[in-house]
């Protein structure tokens, strides 16, 4: 491999230490962040991440409460939930694990969490606030890349930035996260015309579609930055029977003879996105008791 590893690991363990530190300066005021978590149905991949979720809030020195209802709950129960943990003051943060089964609405559910508390940054306030330019809950994973990012290069801006996928947990807040660090951004998606050729001209590329393996080396300009954000689970045949194997949306060993650096799957932007989930939370407490708020947990 010619480029450069990028380890989200090792930087998340990082920020978690920093999350670890302003957590114990509360303390001395009383306060203890507090993360809530809700499961709707068991998507066996939810329960283990949501799982991960939990020991990580703890060691940080927060409170972590899990709440689970089954697949078939109304989007009734499930907004009374969100209304209970909006109530509670123990509660800083709360994260609805999306995807939601079919019956329940998404946008009314996190239309319905109180924005003070919406650590996943998905609130159209805090979407709203972002991209204009204000003090926000910023999503975690696209938050994630940019450290990442800002980590591996250092200043941004005049770069340019292609976003490969649109969706408003990533690839559009990823958008307005790089064009506040002065990138030139394009938002490319499945209707984009020729992709390859987009993504050729980027110094930086986000790959956040869902699809494993699809970026392939020959898309990636020599000495690009790539952030892999996909997370795919496919077969594994080398281990035979059922097993199976995480990959990203880029094809790691040809994209990684190209690009001047690169996040791997697993270890790259999925550590990052639950360390800024912790951020988040330790930032949401912060506000909620008119407490300084650590300049090094926001981006
Ligand atoms: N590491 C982490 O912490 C996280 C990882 N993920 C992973 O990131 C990936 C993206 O997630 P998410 O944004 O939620 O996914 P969505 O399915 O919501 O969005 C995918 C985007 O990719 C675009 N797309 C799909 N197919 C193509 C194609 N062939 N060519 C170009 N664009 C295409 C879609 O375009 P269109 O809009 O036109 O349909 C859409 O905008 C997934 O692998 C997911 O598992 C997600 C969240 C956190
Ligand atoms: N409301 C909500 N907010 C989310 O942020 C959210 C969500 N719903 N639904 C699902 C997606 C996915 N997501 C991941 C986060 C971390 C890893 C992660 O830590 N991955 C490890 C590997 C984990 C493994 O081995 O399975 C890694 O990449 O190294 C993965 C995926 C957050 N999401």
């Amino acid at each position: 491999m010619s480029g450069k590893l990028i380890d989200g690991k090792a930087f998340s363990e990082r920020v978690r230490a920093r999350v670890a530190d302003a957590v114990s300066g509360m303390a001395s005021a009383g306060v203890v962040p507090g993360l809530a978590v809700v499961l709707v149905g068991e998507d066996p991949a939810s329960q283990v991440y949501v799982r991960s979720k939990g020991k990580r809030t703890v060691e940080a020195g927060m409170r972590s409460f899990e709440h689970r209802l089954p697949a078939t709950a109304s989007q009734a129960e499930l907004l009374a939930m969100v209304e209970q943990l909006n109530a509670d003051p123990q509660v800083h943060g709360i994260l609805v694990q999306l995807p939601l089964p079919s019956q329940i609405d998404s946008a009314a559910v996190i239309g319905a969490i109180d924005p003070a508390k919406d650590v996943d940054g998905f609130h159209p306030v805090n979407a709203g606030l972002l991209a204009t330019g204000q003090d926000a809950l910023v999503p975690c994973t696209p938050l994630g890349c940019l450290l990442l990012l800002r980590d591996h290069l250092g200043d941004l801006s005049g770069a340019d930035a292609v976003v490969i996928g649109r969706s408003n947990i990533v690839g559009k807040p990823m958008a307005q996260l790089l064009l506040r660090d002065s990138c030139t951004v394009t938002v490319a998606h499945s209707r984009t015309r020729d992709l390859a050729a987009t993504v050729r001209r980027a110094d930086i590329v986000i790959a956040a579609v869902g699809r494993p393996e699809m970026v392939t080396g020959d898309w990636v300009r020599p000495g690009a930055t790539v952030i892999d954000v996909g997370i795919n689970r496919v077969p594994n045949p080398a281990k035979g029977g059922d097993s199976t194997r995480l990959v990203g949306d880029c094809d790691f060993d040809s994209c990684a003879a190209v690009a001047g650096a690169i996040t791997p799957v697993p270890g790259g932007v999925g550590p990052m996105t639950i360390a800024c989930l912790l951020a988040n939370t330790a930032v949401a407490a912060a506000r909620a008791h008119g407490l300084d708020v650590p300049e090094d947990l926001t981006a």
